[in-house]
């Protein structure tokens, strides 16, 4: 029987041409598929809702790295973004930025948590985070401000709830150290060709083909 996946977007079903646009044979092999799709991301919520509208699924989301969980139509917001805020606030009055100019859409519609550009210096956001009891997340395209309590494989567990699953039924599939968390509560982990260091040792297997060739070529060999 073909197994429910949870399934990163970042570096995960991109097509890895420095853009972030998603390859197209990954929205047909996710409408196509049988059982659960989960969509599991650093992303602020409205970012995995629309993308399960447009590829025709049922929205079942895990958003700003497990903050936001949606399943069975039902909304749970498990984090609080007060303490990220606060700490994001503490950064830029020592002098930095969040990078993402004046427009910020990366941050415009995120409940939990705040995302920085990994251009901005890490050290003293490491050590402000400390300061609050958050950690920083390094996802290869943004910097997460976080609770630590928070991860997308609580997430999954929250989905698993709703649908009356268990998290060992999932297939993973991920690229960065935002997906360990899932790669561990999960029954079989992929971690594509482009992963980092983090994600290639907590996965079961590291695939041979990067990005979204690597996530089509293993969707479509368990389909
Ligand atoms: O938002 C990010 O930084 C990365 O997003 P992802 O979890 O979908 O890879
Ligand atoms: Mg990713």
């Amino acid at each position: 029987m073909t197994p429910p996946i949870v399934v990163d977007i970042d570096g995960t079903i991109t097509r890895g041409d420095g853009s972030s646009a998603v390859d197209h044979r990954a929205f047909e092999e996710l409408r196509a598929w049988p059982a659960p799709v989960v969509i599991a991301t650093g992303k602020a919520f409205p970012y995995p809702v629309a993308l399960c509208q447009f590829v025709g699924i049922e929205p079942l989301v895990i958003a700003e790295n497990g903050g936001i969980v949606l399943a069975g139509g039902e909304v749970r917001v498990t984090g609080d973004a007060s303490g990220p805020r606060e700490a994001a606030r503490e950064y830029r009055e020592a002098g930095y930025e969040l990078g993402w100019g004046e427009t910020d859409l990366v941050n415009r519609w995120r409940e939990t948590e705040v995302a920085l550009s990994r251009e901005s210096p890490l050290a003293p956001l490491e050590e402000i985070a400390a300061e609050y009891g958050l950690e920083v997340v390094d996802t290869g395209y943004a910097y997460h401000l976080k609770d630590p309590a928070i991860s997308k494989g609580a997430g999954l567990e929250a989905v698993c709830d709703a649908l009356g699953r268990t998290p060992e039924e999932f297939v993973a599939i991920g690229d960065s150290e935002n997906d360990v968390s899932t790669f561990e509560v999960a029954g079989r982990s992929f971690a594509v060709a482009n992963a980092d260091g983090a994600a290639r040792a907590a996965a079961d297997e590291v695939l041979e083909g990067r990005y979204s060739a690597g996530t089509v070529s293993v969707l479509s060999s368990l389909r």
